[in-house]
Order: C-alpha cells, then structure tokens, then sequence
C-alpha cells in the first residue's frame, strides 16, 4: 500500500535518516521503536508532509504504486505534541482534520461528538485545551486523527501521556477499530508492552544515522497472543535496543 523508497533526511552536513525503505500494507499495525533520538519522528514528520523547513529530505513514496507527495489526503497523523489550537474547544479541535478534508461542520461535529464518551472527553466539548489535562488533550488529539476518513495512520507516540488503565483502554478501542476498518497504522512507541500487544509487526530503527536493523512480525491475532510469546519478542526487541544504546 504505502512503501517509502530510500529516505535520507539531513539538517546541514548531519545525515539524520539515511536510505530507510519501508512497506506499510493496509489491515496492518506496524510499531516502530528505537533510542531517543534515532529519527522515528523524522520519518513520521516527513510522511506527513510537516518536516522541518530546516531538514532536507530525498527519497520517494508511492501509495497503491502510484507516486505521491506530502502532506496527502489519504494521510492522518497525531504529532508527539498534542498541538491542539488554544482559541478553539475541544470538539472545534478535534473536528479540524475532517473539515480541512472538506466534511461539513455539522456532520464533523456529529461524527467526533459520538466518539466523545468512549474517549473520556464527555462533559467537555466546549471546554478550551487549557482546560483539560494533559491525557484529555492527548485523546483530544487521537480522535482529531482517528476520526478522519484517511486509509494511513501515523501515530507519534499517540497514548505517552496517558494514565496506565486509560492507555489499555484506548490501546484496546484501536485495535477494535483497526479491526473493523482496516488502514495502514504506523505507530511510533517506546513501551515493547504496548508494540507486542497492539502490533502485528514491530520495526527496529537504530541511530546514527537512523536507518531499520529489524522487522519483526508478530503473527498472532491479538486475542490469542500468549503472554509467553510475547514475553519472548519482548526479550528480542530489549536486547536489540539495549545494543543499539550501548
Ligand atoms: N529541525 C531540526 N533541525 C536539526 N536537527 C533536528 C531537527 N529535528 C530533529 N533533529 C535531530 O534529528 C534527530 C532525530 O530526531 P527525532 O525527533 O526524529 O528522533 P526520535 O527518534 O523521534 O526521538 P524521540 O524518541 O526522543 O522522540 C535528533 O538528533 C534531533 O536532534
């Protein structure tokens, strides 16, 4: 579906990415860890069409085959930072994506109003970000991104600010939707419980410069993961990335 040919990203004469290539198919969860600082974000930025005017990307990207450019329509993303817009409440926020797409405000304030109560924001739709606490404005966020029509995902560590029980929780409602409605996700993390859980494929980035040194599939529907398998990918994955920070 969506495959990224050869990307390199420097800022200056600092390479940050260099010649990552990658294959995201549709009905697919793909995790994507790596140390701090290893361009994960870089990569998602970029995909998304919002890296910074001081980096310097070359590489290709095709969905279905065909080349495409960003930012592009088939295309949502939740940035590490909640980004929401201060002087908008949260429903304004969280309806953005889909009226920037072109959906009437009326219809986009229908479709993410009925998502507020399985989100916790019920009660808060007209409350402005300052308002809300740092997980309400994270899930603010995630549902601006889910909520849109876009056949690809990119997910920025999408659930870091989350307490533990609410971060099941919302770990369990997007496999559930990812379920009934498949997309291309790629979900930036750095919890190997949530990757093994959610995943059906992990990636393994490495830093300087960042490129991927693994592609781990997990190929167990989530329902039947045995908590001994997964603990065995865990190991996998801790030991790749205690290497890759050594
Ligand atoms: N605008 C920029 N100009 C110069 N260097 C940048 C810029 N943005 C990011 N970098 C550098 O690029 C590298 C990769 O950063 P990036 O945010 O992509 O890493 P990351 O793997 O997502 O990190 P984390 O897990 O901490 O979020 C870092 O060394 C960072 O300092």
């Amino acid at each position: 579906m969506l495959e990224v040919q050869a990307l390199t990203i420097r800022a200056g004469a600092d390479t940050l990415v260099k010649d990552l290539s990658l294959r995201l198919e549709e009905g697919s969860l793909t995790c994507l860890i790596g140390p701090s600082g290893c361009g994960k974000s870089s990569l998602v930025k970029w995909l998304a069409g919002v890296l910074a005017p001081d980096l310097h990307a070359e590489g290709a990207a095709t969905i279905d085959g065909t080349p495409v450019t960003f930012p592009h329509r088939d295309i949502a993303y939740q940035p590490q930072q909640d980004t929401l817009f201060p002087w908008l409440t949260t429903a304004e926020n969280a309806c953005l994506g889909l009226e920037i797409g072109g959906m009437d405000r009326r219809a986009a304030r229908d479709r993410v109003k009925a998502l507020f109560p399985a989100f916790g924001l019920e009660g808060h739709e007209e409350s402005f970000p300052d308002q809300l606490s740092g997980g309400m404005r994270q899930r603010a966020a995630f549902l601006r991104t889910i909520v849109q029509d876009a056949r690809v995902l990119l997910l920025d560590e999408p659930f870091s600010a989350l307490d533990a029980v609410t971060r099941l929780h919302m770990q369990d409602w997007l496999v559930e939707r990812l379920a009934e409605r498949p997309r291309a996700a790629l979900m930036v993390t750095h919890d190997l419980f949530e990757a093994t859980q959610m995943a059906d494929r992990v990636l393994v980035m490495a830093s300087g410069p960042g490129r991927l040194v693994a592609d781990i599939p997990i190929p167990m529907p989530s329902a039947e993961r045995s908590e001994t398998a997964l603990a065995e990918i865990r190991s996998k994955l801790k030991l790749m990335l205690l290497k890759e920070t050594s």
